[in-house]
């Protein structure tokens, strides 16, 4: 290793060391945490089935960077890439759309055997896969329903699509050896003051009843509910709100999901990990960057993600909290996103762990506020950098923007070669 790296992290160690902090062990437990990259990302949420669908259910990804995967093994290829830069060993989080398959299958017909290569991949890379049904970019959403829907016959469509995800889920996690969440998010809702708002919602929780009714090993599979506040053309109401999903989860002991984009502009997800703790068996997390909306940006290492890591980290939540990923943005280098994205999630969970939170609790208690603030805002210019840039080092990534110049050369040798 590079000597510089070297002499700065003895000197940053020395220093969190006066302040209690063992760098040498946070870096151990660091090793440990999990993100779950999305592999939409690499391919603008297009999928595999039915391509020639557009994209609806009310999200949207601008920008016509080339270079997105077209097929199942331009995406590994991708996400192969992308992992070579980032510390750590993380998992897959994939969408149903994303089956590896010659056979025309519907999405109330999916089976295990589909996604068959994902796994044999996960396996030789030593990756977990999570998965999601795709309750979106069908025929049979286009109206804006899926689970909810008033039709018995389009929701049964939509019930028998979630179930048979869930036996994908049970597989992949049977198979690797590691927990599986299976994330539920569906579109439905209303562009307009509806006059009814309770009779979707009544139907919403018996079709997730059934979805749910067969009983899965936990050690393989865990089940998520993700609400949102409102989407393109559901501006007014969705049937799977936040109250609804928080009730459903915590009364049904389903994960609940928290999209850093699925709240109100000033509502901040961070703030709800502690509350929900109390009472949630698990909890998953779609990190996300909204931007006056649910924007979907590459996530930045701005103030709520360091919130975000300060409260998985403090509240002691890593064992309880799943961490997704969930961005696309087609405006930039796609395996560029997913490197800076799923960097600076890790970094802000080893900032949090760099933190002098005994210090900082007692100030608290004392209410010694002057202290609190003081040795926060001086804990910001300390070599936090010093200390990533040994985690890479030590992990065989590249160091700072180095990894650059890969995705650079990635993209000159392979993503422009692909043409549209
Ligand atoms: C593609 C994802 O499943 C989707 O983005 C969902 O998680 C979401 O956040 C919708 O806004
Ligand atoms: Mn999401």
């Amino acid at each position: 290793m590079n000597s510089e790296i070297e002499k700065s992290y003895e000197a940053a160690k020395r220093l969190y060391a006066s302040h209690g902090i063992d760098t040498d062990s946070v870096l151990e437990k660091l090793k440990n945490v999990k993100i779950s990259m999305h592999c939409w990302q690499g391919d603008d949420v297009r999928g595999f089935l039915n391509r020639d669908q557009d994209l609806t259910g009310g999200i949207s990804v601008t920008g016509n960077y080339p270079g997105a995967a077209r097929t199942p093994a331009e995406l590994r290829a991708d996400l192969e890439k992308a992992f070579s830069l980032i510390p750590g060993k993380h998992k897959v989080n994939l969408h149903a759309i994303y089956a590896d398959t010659e056979e025309k299958v519907e999405l109330d017909k999916i089976e295990p055997k589909h996604y068959e290569s994902w796994v044999e991949w996960a396996k030789e890379h030593g990756l977990g896969l999570d998965f999601n049904p795709t309750c979106f970019s069908h025929e049979k959403s286009s109206d804006g329903f899926t689970l909810s829907h008033p039709d018995p016959a389009i929701r049964q469509f939509w019930i028998d699509h979630c179930k048979a995800s869930r036996k994908v889920g049970a597989y992949f996690g049977e198979q690797l050896g590691q927990t599986c969440v299976t994330n539920v998010w569906i579109p439905d809702g209303f562009k307009d003051v509806p006059s009814d708002r309770l009779a979707p919602r009544r139907r919403l929780k018996d079709a997730l009843d059934e979805v749910f009714a067969e009983e899965l090993d936990p050690r393989h599979h865990l089940d998520a509910v993700e609400s949102k506040l409102f989407g393109l053309g559901s501006e007014a109401y969705v049937v799977g709100s936040h109250e609804f999903y928080m009730g459903y989860g915590l009364q049904k002991g389903k994960l609940i999901c928290l999209d850093a984009g699925h709240f109100h502009p000033t509502e901040v997800i961070s703030n709800k990990l502690s509350a929900l703790s109390l009472f949630a068996d698990g909890i998953l997390l779609h990190v996300s960057r909204p931007m006056r909306w649910d924007s979907d940006h590459v996530v930045t290492l701005d103030d709520e993600l360091l919130e975000i890591g300060k409260e998985l980290v403090h509240g002691d939540l890593l064992g309880k909290t799943y961490i997704g990923l969930d961005f696309f943005d087609g405006s930039i280098n796609r395996v560029a996103a997913w490197v800076i994205g799923t960097r600076n999630t890790i970094k802000s969970l080893l900032r949090a762990m760099l933190e002098p939170i005994e210090a900082l609790r007692q100030a608290e208690l004392a209410g010694d506020y002057t202290t609190r603030l003081a040795l926060t805002e001086e804990f910001k210019s300390y070599p936090f950098g010093a200390v990533w840039d040994y985690y890479c080092a030590t992990s065989g990534v590249p160091v700072r923007e180095e990894w650059l110049a890969e995705v650079k050369g990635y993209e000159r040798d392979v993503l422009l070669k692909r043409g549209g």
